[in-house]
């Protein structure tokens, strides 16, 4: 172990080497109208060779570019750095994305920062320089001692990639692109994809589904987005597809926001009804980025796509024209090749419409039952919207709890009950008698014909 008072020089180095560069400064400028560029730049290092000091030290320089294109360690250390920012430092520089939550602070040129990895210290140097074009090069140096060079190439620097990609993505906000949407996406290379941010608040928080399912869910995407090497090894497209189905007012498109939310990944909301041709498919599905969630909603509407394809038969311009088929086939073959962590997710109201081809097996990974609101699913709803939990014993709670589980009702159903007063008796007493008077009219639907004095009996409790 060493100590960075230990480092010989730094310090006085850094006004060594201040003094030096104001010199240099003035030395250049005169040497800019008298002396060659090439000698000019040879007797720069040559300078700088003779003023640097051997030491135990050992300095990594990282640049901004790896030629043209960006060096990921640096960019993850200028992420990882805004975290240890001390109030030492002198100077800052402050920057916003649309695609960010927050206001990012990083550090100035010339400034340091101190960090410590296992038992070891190292010195972080933010520089900034002016290229020969008038281009600045940016660039960290990472100092420390020589023998710790193992740990710091090995783990250190792993350790910075890794915490840069979480921070990241806990900044991250999530965007949902549709083309119908006007352009006002920000980013480049995304098609004809207009973005906005995701502003569902659906969180699995909120979500009133069975617990069980819910933690399957869960569990389902951790191992996904885990299993990298796995797809790899087993020579399988990094994807997954998702069925989720059951009537409107369930919670499939409140689903998929929880699943981007607790992702952090976009989503695209392909519209299969705007889309004309195989190539516009192709187009649009390759215009879409890693780490997201493509997104057709009601498959079952795009029946109309079989009976366009049964058409097609007798269309001189079928080959223009959009097939179930080849969205198949888009699925599972070149779309998915091309592209990383992938979720498919498809939503519909009647699964048993569906083309027996999209629920084959090895089509969609995981089919979701999403299924009227369960006594369970209720809790959820009544501490999310009225602050009330079943520990609370309240009778009427209870009661609507058990008339919930008896009743074929939806939770945005229950949610529209919930909203209608603050008071959560209130509510509550709503909530029943919309229960009663709903189980009324589905026992009635059952027994048609049957006793006329339950339907009075519902139209009682509707008013
Ligand atoms: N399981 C649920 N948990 C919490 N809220 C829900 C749930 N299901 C529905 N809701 C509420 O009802 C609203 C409508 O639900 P959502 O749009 O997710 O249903 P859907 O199943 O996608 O319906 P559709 O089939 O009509 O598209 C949601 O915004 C939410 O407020
Ligand atoms: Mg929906």
């Amino acid at each position: 172990m060493f100590s960075l008072n230990e480092m010989p020089s730094t310090t006085a180095l850094f006004s060594a080497y201040a003094s030096f560069t104001a010199s240099m400064m003035l030395v250049r400028s005169m040497a800019d109208q008298l002396i060659p560029h090439p000698l000019r730049s040879y007797l720069t290092s040559a300078l700088h060779y003779l003023f640097t000091p051997l030491s135990s030290n050992l300095t990594i320089v990282i640049d901004e570019k790896c030629g043209m294109t960006s060096n990921q360690v640096y960019n993850a250390a200028e992420v990882y750095l805004r975290t240890k920012i001390s109030p030492s430092t002198q100077r800052l520089r402050v920057s916003k994305t649309q695609r960010q939550k927050n206001i990012t602070v990083t550090i100035h040129k010339d400034e340091e920062i101190n960090d410590k990895f296992d038992n070891f210290l190292l010195k972080w140097r933010f520089l900034c320089t002016e290229s020969e074009h008038r281009q600045e090069r940016r660039s960290f140096e990472l100092t420390f001692h020589k023998k710790f060079k193992e740990q710091v190439l090995e783990s250190y620097l792993p350790y910075v990639l890794l915490r840069a990609k979480e921070i990241k993505e806990s900044d991250k906000v999530v965007k949902i692109y549709n083309r119908a949407r006007p352009y006002y996406s920000d980013e480049e290379g995304q098609g004809d994809w207009g973005s906005i941010n995701l502003e569902h608040p659906s969180t699995f928080d909120t979500l009133a589904m069975d617990p069980d399912l819910k933690k399957t869910i869960k569990d389902d995407l951790d191992r996904f987005v885990r299993r990298r090497d796995f797809y790899k090894k087993v020579g399988k497209a990094w994807k997954r597809g998702y069925l989720l189905y059951g009537p409107p007012g369930t919670g499939k498109s409140s689903l998929i926001a929880a699943m981007a939310n607790y992702l952090k990944f976009d989503i695209y909301d392909l519209e299969l009804s705007s889309i004309y041709s195989d190539s516009e498919l192709r187009w649009i599905l390759l215009s879409t980025a890693n780490r997201s969630i493509l997104v057709i909603e009601d498959i079952d509407c795009s029946v109309e796509m079989q009976d366009r394809e049964n058409q097609n038969q007798h269309d001189p311009d079928s080959h223009t024209k959009l097939t179930l088929s080849s969205l198949l086939n888009f699925i599972d073959g070149l779309w998915s090749s091309c592209g990383d962590e992938r979720i498919i997710v498809f939503t519909t109201n009647h699964k048993e419409k569906l083309d027996p081809a999209l629920l084959r097996p090895g089509r969609m990974d995981v089919h979701i039952n999403m299924s009227y609101c369960s006594g369970n699913g209720f809790k959820i709803l009544a501490s999310n919207y009225l602050g009330i939990h079943d520990h609370c014993q309240n009778q009427l709670y209870e009661e609507v709890q058990g008339l919930i589980d008896s009743t074929e009702v939806t939770p945005a159903e229950v949610a529209e009950e919930l909203m209608k007063s603050d008071d959560a008796d209130v509510a509550l007493e709503g909530l029943a008698r919309f229960l009663k008077r709903k189980k009324i009219e589905e026992n009635t639907v059952k027994d048609k014909g049957g006793d006329q004095i339950e339907v009075q009996e519902a139209k009682r409790l509707k008013t």
